[in-house]
């Protein structure tokens, strides 16, 4: 694929028609081809996956029936000497089943297990598609290829690039976390395929003026059900809504969506549902081989390392759950040095080094420490042997899309799955899904501990103290925040030894945990907070205060105020008057307490009993009983006219502060000025004495004085040209001047 060049539209032509005989031969193909419209109306079925290849359901095809070879293929001969250079000669299954569909200009929702060669499927009906059309430089955006992360953009686009090295149709990588954004709105334009993440096409349909898919022929989402995710749907309705309803839409992923409603955002028409490994005994690569481990959560990262050690000569990728988990892994395992390379890949790293870290670890043997950045498409040049889940993945989806970074195309893989006992249903989960896996047990002499070890590092390296504790906070949040409560049950989990095993001296404090330990289910506290209640706020580091005096047991108390009352709502028994009351009033009454949220500034206004109420409540209307909450005007405005009287004197204080500084400020600064002045002066008469020439050289010299008479005092007078010798002036008589100056300024 080449750069985009101008060219006339006249030498295009000519070079189209000596293709002309080609296309006609495909246009044929696809009309004769072509089965009623309509013959599959958004059936989601798949089609029977051992149909000979190139066959749809109502027989027709049947002249490439049995083809599995691109050659027999009828695609253009550029894209078939694209697919020769690339050494791609025998379809896979989702290439066999989907292209002939494709290049039809069909709807596709393809789905295929990992490394199948989902990537061809689509990447080879997009080139067909333009080159069909004619398309040339001057009719700009054709094809738009959405992938959910930047890695994998970045993969099909080089996929594209060398499969399509013969057309000459233009592409753009478009991704974020580049800094040449600019240069990329000067050229987006006139790009044909643009290949991209969701977040950076917006940008573009935002920000670059004529920014136009008006004429968009195809768009592709790999990774389908991710981009559909409600991760990004804000921007993929943002997208959808500025491309044409008439284009082909083209959907491929391991973990395919059915969502109807996921379906009709992206107005697909007859889609053709192509589920080409359904009714395979699994859902997983047959050559994968699958294990999982029972490890308890303070034991992981003895296990982690144990198995890093163990597997010196292996390329390994860990997923762990967090960006923080992640960095302090990495850090930590770096500085133990296991005797193989460590990198790590997550979110918050600049794209220059995630892109860096992707290519070296296509090359090297080492250890890959990587949140589910890495999890979906990336092929890692096929070579991975382990994939290690050392935090088990939110769903069987996110499983099948880790597990399947090994054991791509024909290559096999390995794979292992860290379960916690109170995870075991994750592996029912998996077994539902069709995903074999062998449960096994680690060789408890061969496990080495690095608990200790990592204690000492922490006291070594205190910045690795803070990443150990974001570690252990983010891993309770992310366990906090799973969907699955099945599963993940932050309640269950050994808190204190978790923490000991990250090396951490005492186990931070975290406030909803308190519930726990206080003899409260979290679940029970947890249900009782706010909506609204971000999970920020209900997991955090304790935050060293100043002495107060009080003993710890106050303080704790103090610094324990939302899970105590949190706590006694878990109780639900008696409130603070002792007095029975319905368990739904003490819990309405304590969740508002809780709901408390005020910005830094805010005044807060207690009831006698030590309630707060809300900011206004002291000019409630009080006359229509203690339940009104209807507010006096009258009270209203005489508060605004009182604050605006106030607010009118300080405004008139401020004013004359600042006038009086200005005022100061101009006087030292000339004062100033006039000190240099002398002092130059001086230097002058000294060297007067032992130099003639300088001393004819300084009458000469322009210097500025103020004049005395001039109230403002900042014009400057030539004294050349008043004809006043500088050295006229005694010192005596400046000061004097200076006196006098100053007096007039401060009058
Ligand atoms: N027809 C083919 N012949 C030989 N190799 C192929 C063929 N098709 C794809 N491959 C190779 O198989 C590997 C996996 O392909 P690809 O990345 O497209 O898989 P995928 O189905 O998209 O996987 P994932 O679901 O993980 O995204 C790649 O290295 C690719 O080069």
């Amino acid at each position: 694929m080449r750069k985009h060049t101008p060219k006339s539209r006249k030498a295009k032509i000519q070079s189209r028609l000596s293709e002309v005989h080609e296309i006609e031969l495909l246009e044929a193909w696809i009309e004769s081809g072509k089965p009623e419209s309509g013959s599959n109306p958004l059936s989601l079925e798949p089609l029977p996956h051992k149909a000979p290849v190139g066959c749809l359901p109502d027989g027709s095809f049947s002249r490439y029936a049995g083809c599995d070879r691109f050659s027999q293929l009828p695609v253009s001969k550029k894209t078939k000497d694209g697919l020769i250079d690339c050494k791609f000669k025998t379809m896979t299954d989702i290439q066999r089943a989907s292209l002939p569909h494709s290049l039809c200009g069909r709807d596709i929702l393809g789905a295929a297990k990992t490394g199948s060669g989902k990537t061809l499927a689509f990447v080879i009906p997009v080139l067909e598609k333009l080159y069909k059309a004619r398309w040339g430089d001057e009719d700009g955006v054709g094809c738009i290829i959405m992938s959910p992360t930047r890695e994998l953009a970045g993969q099909l686009f080089d996929v594209l690039k060398s499969v399509g090295k013969h057309h000459g149709f233009s592409a753009g990588l478009l991704i974020g976390g580049r800094k040449d954004v600019d240069t990329e709105k000067e050229h987006v334009n006139s790009l044909n395929i643009l290949v991209c993440t969701p977040g950076r096409l917006l940008q573009h349909m935002d920000e670059t003026p004529n920014f136009d898919c008006s004429q968009l022929q195809v768009l592709v989402l790999d990774e389908a059900d991710r981009i559909l995710d409600v991760g990004f749907k804000r921007e993929l309705n943002a997208i959808i809504s500025q491309l044409p309803k008439h284009r082909q839409t083209l959907l491929f992923s391991a973990t395919q969506t059915k969502s109807v409603q996921d379906l009709a955002r992206l107005s697909l028409k007859d889609p053709e549902y192509l589920g080409v490994h359904e009714e395979s005994d699994t859902a997983t690569p047959n050559r994968l081989q699958q294990t999982a481990m029972l490890v308890p959560l303070d034991k992981k990262l003895d296990m982690l390392w144990s198995f890093i050690k163990a597997h010196l000569n292996s390329r390994i990728l860990v997923f762990l759950s967090s960006c923080k988990q992640v960095k302090f892994v990495f850090e930590a395992f770096k500085k133990l040095r296991p005797g193989i390379p460590l990198k790590c890949l997550h979110g918050r790293m600049k794209q220059d080094r995630r892109m860096g870290i992707y290519s070296q670890f296509c090359e090297q043997r080492s250890v890959l420490f990587s949140t589910d950045v890495a999890s979906r498409g990336l092929d890692f040049n096929k070579a991975v042997d382990w994939v290690v889940q050392v935090d088990c993945p939110e769903d069987c989806a996110a499983y099948i899309h880790r597990v399947g970074r090994t054991a791509r195309y024909l290559s096999g893989g390995r794979s292992l799955l860290f379960v916690m006992p109170s995870e075991m249903k994750m592996l029912e989960k998996l077994e539902e899904k069709k995903i074999p896996l062998r449960v096994i047990k680690a060789n408890e002499k061969r496990i080495q501990s690095v608990s200790d070890l990592l204690a000492s590092l922490l006291v070594k390296y205190p910045d690795l103290q803070h990443l150990s504790q974001r570690a252990f906070v983010t891993y309770l949040k992310s366990i906090h925040k799973q969907r699955d409560k099945e599963i993940f049950d932050v309640t269950k989990l050994p808190i204190d030894e978790f923490s000991a095993s990250l090396g951490l001296p005492m186990t931070p404090k975290i406030r909803f945990l308190k519930q726990k330990l206080k003899g409260k289910t979290v679940s029970e506290a947890l249900s009782l907070l706010p909506d609204d209640t971000s999970n920020d706020n209900l997991l955090e580091l304790p935050i060293k205060k100043p002495d107060t005096g009080k003993s710890e047991g106050e303080e704790v108390e103090e610094d324990l105020l939302l899970a105590k009352e949190t706590q006694e709502v878990g109780e639900l028994k008696i409130n603070s008057k002792g007095d029975d009351m319905p368990a739904t009033r003490v819990l309405k009454k304590k969740k508002l307490k809780i709901n408390v949220h005020r910005p830094v500034g805010t005044r807060v206004v207690f009831d006698e009993e030590g309630n707060t109420l809300p900011p206004l409540a002291r000019l409630a209307d009080t006359s229509g009983g203690a339940d009104s909450v209807q507010l006096n005007k009258e009270k209203v405005n005489h508060r605004y006219a009182e604050l605006r009287k106030n607010l009118k004197l300080v405004d008139k204080e401020d004013k004359d502060l600042d006038r009086k500084r200005l005022k100061e400020k101009r006087i030292k600064e000339k004062m100033k000025y006039k000190r240099g002045r002398e002092e130059e002066e001086e230097e002058d008469e000294e060297l007067s004495g032992s130099d003639g020439e300088l001393s004819g050289g300084r009458v000469n010299k322009k210097t500025k004085i103020f004049d005395s008479d001039d109230d403002d005092g900042e014009k400057p007078k030539d004294m050349a040209k008043e004809g006043i010798a500088a050295d006229a002036i005694s010192v005596a008589e400046q000061e004097e001047l200076a006196l006098k100056l100053l007096s007039s300024m401060n009058s």
